[in-house]
């Protein structure tokens, strides 16, 4: 038997009638049985579902973003579909659960749970437009709803995968089906052993690919993006950027742990530790090769720069006239991993500890209640952490004109920059 072959479509590649139109188009000639195709939500919906949790959370009036949201979805039916089918209802229908679950109450502590119910709608409004066009195209395809696949922990927002129930349920649920149709599921989304709805993070649905091959013994995972493949930098920030044809697991590891948002970084690691190749390619370009992740016995270093921007510099000066020790260190990732809040860089110097993170809503407050008594906190918000691997140490000064440097480090094969527009 042939071995699955799984492509995931990000928001780009659905943001639009034309665009679902060009995903069927990639399809037509590559479908075949042991195949899973894996969506997300269209466009920027989940940024828009994100502002009406806020709108919800702060007690506005949430009713126009959520018809200019429904408004979205149905004027790219109405370029798909005539005007009688079935998924006009089905959208309705989406939408009274969504304000079904809107209408129950909300706080800063049930937050989380809250968010996980209301995100995934956008995953599931994509994947029954997606599937519905599909098989008017003549594909047919199975839709398959995620969150009996992907079992997960309670850890709301950031679940963690219960790997050998998701494995099961992929194996006695999926596997049957694949046999005879391909089946359409949602990236992001899972659900805890009480069946309550969970989420994987930000741009989780590359990982749902990922966990679905590790979890089928598939033989590829191909994530379709609005770039030719992995390149030395970001094209929307950097100019004259370079494909890598070929990249190994731990290069593409490195890069993404370090931001390079094209890929999530919990991909990597599942496809790796199965042997599973990644292809990471243009939905523009669809015959180009793109790029190739697997295993490399020789790797190539071309510098390669990555910009996260809204980060957080927060200096922890001890108060007791005391030096900063292993103990400091520890009380404050203990906090940090409490909060679930990553350290994206840590300099230490004699009396301070400097941690840069991501900015996220309610948690530098808490971060800040937590650690004040033990330290004098200060921090800096709305900036800018590049990261250069393989640094060529002439391209570094143009990278910092026009702004303020707050804090660097160097090893040999990584600069950190701290910067912030001057
Ligand atoms: N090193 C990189 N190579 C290619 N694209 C990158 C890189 N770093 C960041 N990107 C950005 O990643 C984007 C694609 O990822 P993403 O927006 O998450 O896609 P989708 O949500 O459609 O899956 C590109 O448009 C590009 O701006
Ligand atoms: N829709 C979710 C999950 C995701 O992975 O999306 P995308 O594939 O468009 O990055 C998000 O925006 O976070």
């Amino acid at each position: 038997m042939t071995k699955t072959q799984i492509y995931k479509f990000g928001g780009a590649s659905v943001k639009d009638a034309l665009a679902i139109q060009n995903l069927a188009e990639i399809l037509r000639n590559r479908l075949r049985n042991n195949f899973v195709i894996v969506v997300s939500a269209m466009g920027k919906t989940t940024n828009q579902l994100e502002t009406l949790l806020s709108l919800k959370l702060n007690g506005q009036e949430y009713s126009e973003n959520s018809a200019i949201l429904k408004e979205f979805h149905l004027e790219i039916c109405r370029a798909l579909f005539p005007d009688e089918h079935v998924i006009f209802p089905k959208i309705e229908n989406y939408f009274i659960l969504l304000h079904h679950e809107l209408n129950k109450p909300i706080s800063k502590h049930n937050y989380d749970e809250y968010y996980d119910r209301i995100i995934g709608f956008g995953e599931l409004l994509s994947s029954r437009i997606v599937m519905e066009f599909l098989c008017s195209q003549g594909m047919l395809i199975l839709w398959q709803d995620a969150r009996e696949l992907i079992s997960t922990d309670s850890d709301f927002r950031f679940a963690k995968i219960d790997w050998v129930r998701t494995r099961r349920n992929c194996q006695s649920q999926l596997k049957p089906k694949l046999e005879q149709f391909p089946v359409l599921t949602q990236g992001f989304i899972g659900a805890d052993s009480t069946g309550r709805p969970t989420t994987l993070g930000r741009e989780g649905s590359d990982f749902t690919a990922a966990i679905l091959a590790a979890s089928l013994d598939a033989g590829s995972v191909t994530i379709w993006k609005d770039v030719p493949g992995v390149l030395n930098a970001d094209p929307k920030i950097f100019k004259d950027t370079t494909l890598f044809q070929e990249l190994d697991y731990e290069q593409a590891a490195q890069m993404t742990f370090y931001g390079a948002s094209v890929i999530h970084p919990k991909t990597i690691k599942p496809l790796a530790n199965a042997g599973i190749p990644l292809f990471v390619k243009s939905f523009l370009n669809p015959n180009e090769s793109g790029t190739k992740i697997h295993s490399l016995a020789k790797t190539e270093s071309i510098p390669t720069f990555i910009l996260k921007k809204d980060q957080i510099l927060v200096s922890l000066k001890v108060t007791d006239f005391t030096f900063i020790e292993e103990k400091h260190i520890h009380l404050v990732y203990e906090q940090l991993q409490g909060l679930k809040l990553r350290v994206n860089m840590l300099q230490t110097s004699a009396i301070t500890i400097s941690i840069v993170i991501d900015s996220q809503l309610f948690k530098l407050e808490q971060l800040l209640e937590h650690l004040k008594g033990d330290f004098e906190v200060r921090y800096n918000e709305g900036l800018e952490l590049l990261t250069v691997l393989h640094p060529d140490h002439d391209t570094i000064p143009a990278l910092l004109d026009g702004f303020e440097v707050l804090i660097e480090q160097n090893t040999r094969n990584t600069i950190q920059i701290v910067r912030r527009v001057k």
